[in-house]
């Protein structure tokens, strides 16, 4: 694990780690009094599949709005494939495609239009737009849906819509905030497949944030976040063979006990 320290970009260049799609060093974040981030490192490769499990308030969405650049980062560094967010910040979210826990689509637009907008933000032309929208709307099963306004989408079907919108400009690290939150067992089975071909198929480094433990599975990485501090950060079987654990639910439970925690507020372990 790094720390900020290891950090040292030569001028105007990138540093070796460029392979690296994300580094986190030693980011603390406060609100006020309250610390949701405290001294978090780690590092993401392309092709990793990696789960953020925390519980409600662990800090998984501040350590997002900070890699998005929605919030500026009170200490330590995040780079995307070398780039440093707070030197370099378009080359570094340039790199970024996001799925955020509160749904952002404008729900009076059609899918079209959304993703249209999407990529015009990110300056693609027009026709280039339209023919890796059409290809991400045809990879998620919503070609036919093009044309319909978004508020005739089931949750699943907005879902879908809003990674076919976080792929269009083809980024290289994506991160996904609870993505799955509100949906059946059959939709968020979906996504999942789709998560994990990307990822296999694309070497696209996802980092994944849910709060539910079955969504972890061997071969994935797991780093546990806790009020704000990382707690543990491995491969599930390595993490379970080490620890002596039966599963991930144990794990996270006896990390987080004795860490001296209770649960949240509203913060049911997870499951
Ligand atoms: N805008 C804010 N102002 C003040 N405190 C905040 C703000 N946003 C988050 N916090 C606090 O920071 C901590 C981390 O919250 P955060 O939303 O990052 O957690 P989370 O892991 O994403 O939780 P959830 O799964 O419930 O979304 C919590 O204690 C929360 O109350």
């Amino acid at each position: 694990m790094s720390d900020s320290a290891s950090l040292g970009e030569a001028e105007g260049g990138l540093e070796p780690g460029a392979e690296i799609a994300l580094e986190v060093a030693g980011v603390s974040h406060r609100f006020g009094q309250r610390v949701a981030l405290d001294g978090v490192s780690f590092r993401l490769r392309p092709g990793e599949f990696t789960v953020l499990l925390g519980r409600n308030g662990a800090g998984k969405t501040t350590l997002f709005s900070l890699v998005t650049r929605l919030y500026g980062n009170q200490s330590g560094a995040i780079r995307v494939f070398g780039r440093d967010l707070k030197r370099r910040p378009s080359e570094a979210l340039s790199r970024i495609g996001a799925v955020f826990q509160q749904r952002t689509l404008d729900l009076d637009l059609t899918v079209a239009q959304n993703l249209l907008y999407h990529a015009a933000l990110h300056g693609m032309p027009r026709r280039l737009a339209r023919e890796r929208m059409a290809a991400e709307l045809a990879r998620i099963g919503l070609a036919e849906r093009a044309a319909d306004r978004v508020r005739q989408l089931s949750g699943g079907q907005l879902r879908r819509v809003e990674i076919a919108r976080a792929l269009v400009h083809r980024p290289r690290l994506l991160l996904c905030d609870e993505a799955t939150v509100g949906l059946d067992i059959e939709s968020r089975r979906t996504i999942l497949e789709h998560m994990r071909a990307l990822v296999r198929d694309e070497r696209l480094a996802l980092l994944w944030a849910t709060h539910l433990v079955d969504e972890v599975v061997p071969g994935n990485r797991v780093i546990i976040l806790h009020r704000g501090k990382v707690l543990a950060d491995g491969e599930l079987t390595i993490l379970l063979e080490t620890s002596g654990q039966p599963d991930i639910g144990a794990l996270f439970t006896a990390l987080t006990r004795s860490s001296g925690a209770a649960p949240g507020p509203g913060g049911a372990a997870p499951r």
